[in-house]
């Protein structure tokens, strides 16, 4: 297996500009491609996860174009796909499968759907079940409720569609109905049952649909409805912003080793839910400063001497991909961390509950791991040495555990997964870190 040696860290400090966010980018491809027009996408994500929806987009007749090394330049289809047949793969990403899954159980045509072995665990049946209710004609092709999945032509049932969909589960459900229904030109109600997870994600499919001209009329969250006849029209120019998900690695460095750090392309004026990142950071004692477009972290300090920063108990599910990196720094912090209202990190690309804690583990903390929280004990005196992080093709974990380093010398085993979202995550985790040694 391929490894990552990481020496101790001695401080942090620098800028990081920011590569494009997953969930932004593959919103945007996805939009772009159903909708009117050309849109020119300007400083899009260069991942796994973005690859596999521009390859399947491709495969199903859209006209993409690269630009340069992260723009791309995509022909709408003005609603329906030309390929009525495809086999598509999307390795383990999320938000090209659950999408993609709607978008294409209304397109008329037979597409086969499937993944990485994980992807195949990873649940899909609550989004079924609300295609269903409109007649969407989709079958397992493994286990009940689980990808591979086979689609079939739809019949519509109604004139005006009106569906549920469960929302405590992946709010990537929801999203992929918002997306996916205004092609039908119909109007569109869309009930949510139980409590919706993750929400700062479907204000952030809401505004990008909003950039290609179609409104939602939202009650809570709870009910979101869609007058008919909108269609996607390009806006023309598209820039996507920085990740706030990377950003948090950064701005957890800055804290712990000293800082400042700084990441640009993301700020006060973000639209992503991780940017509150910065507030958890700041609860547990880090300085923060935030302009427009850009954050900076830098260690509590006491004098001229750096403090250590405190623990905190805090609900995580506005936050549920930066959490993890809550979750690292906690070793850093005075005191026990809990982290709350997580259960749904049991269902990504690893039981991420299950692997941090056993990671968390081989560090010397102590854990206590509930079906939905993770309370954390940082060892009383250093950090456990000579330890190798497994990381579960899970690029959280192999980032987030980077922070390790602060403590003691860490191996991160497989460190390529990062590739999923951010792969030239070491590289830049380097540019801002000194070394001990
Ligand atoms: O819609 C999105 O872009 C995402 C939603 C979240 O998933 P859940 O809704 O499953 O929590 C998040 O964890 C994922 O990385 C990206
Ligand atoms: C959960 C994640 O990914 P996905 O979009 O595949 O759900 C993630 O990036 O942390």
């Amino acid at each position: 297996m391929n490894w990552l040696d990481l020496p101790a860290i001695r401080m942090a400090q620098g800028t990081i500009q920011l590569p494009g966010s997953k969930s932004i980018s593959n919103r945007i491809l996805l939009l772009a491609a159903l909708a009117h027009g050309i849109t020119h996408v300007r400083d899009l994500l260069v991942s796994d996860d973005t690859d596999y929806m521009l390859k399947a987009l491709t495969k199903l007749g859209v006209g993409i174009s690269q630009t340069s090394e992260n723009s791309y330049r995509i022909t709408g289809v003005g609603g329906y796909f030309r390929e009525k047949e495809a086999s598509l793969f999307l390795g383990n990403a999320g938000t090209a499968y659950r999408p993609l899954v709607a978008v294409l159980a209304l397109m008329s045509g037979h597409y086969r759907l499937s993944g990485v072995a994980r992807m195949h665990e990873r649940p899909i049946g609550d989004l079924v079940d609300a295609l269903r209710q409109i007649g969407a004609n989709i079958t397992y092709l493994g286990n009940p409720g689980y990808p591979p999945l086979q689609i079939n032509p739809v019949a519509l049932e109604h004139e005006d569609i009106h569906l549920t969909v469960k929302g405590d589960v992946s709010s990537q459900y929801l999203t992929g109905l918002l997306m996916a229904l205004p092609i039908t030109g119909r109007k569109i109600t869309i009930e949510v049952s139980g409590t919706l997870i993750s929400q700062p994600y479907v204000a952030l499919t809401l505004a990008q649909m909003r950039k290609f001209g179609v409104l939602v009329e939202q009650t809570a969250w709870r009910r979101f409805v869609l007058q008919a006849h909108q269609h996607y029209c390009s806006p023309g120019e598209i820039v996507v912003e920085g990740d706030a998900s990377s950003a948090s690695y950064f701005l957890a460095a800055g804290a712990i080793g000293g800082g400042p750090v700084r990441v640009q392309g993301v700020g006060s004026e973000s639209v992503q839910g991780d940017v509150k990142f910065a507030e958890a950071l700041e609860k547990m004692g880090a300085y923060i400063r935030m302009g427009t477009n850009w954050i900076e972290a830098s260690c509590p300090l006491n004098g001229t001497a750096r403090r250590p920063l405190q623990a905190i108990e805090l609900d995580c599910n506005h936050i549920p991909d930066a959490a993890m990196t809550l979750a690292v720094a906690a070793l850093f912090a005075k005191g026990v961390t809990t982290l709350k209202n997580i259960a749904s990190w049991r269902l990504k690309e690893t039981d991420r509950l299950a692997a941090m804690s056993k990671e968390l583990q081989k560090l010397g903390a102590g854990i206590e791991e509930g079906h939905d929280y993770l309370r954390i004990t940082p060892p009383e005196n250093s950090l456990a040495a000579g330890v190798a992080i497994d990381t579960y093709d899970d690029h959280r974990m192999a980032m987030s555990f980077s922070l390790a380093a602060f403590g003691v010398p860490v191996r991160i085993n497989d460190p390529d997964c990062v590739k999923k979202t951010f792969p030239e995550y070491f590289d830049q985790f380097k540019r801002i870190v000194c070394f001990k040694e």
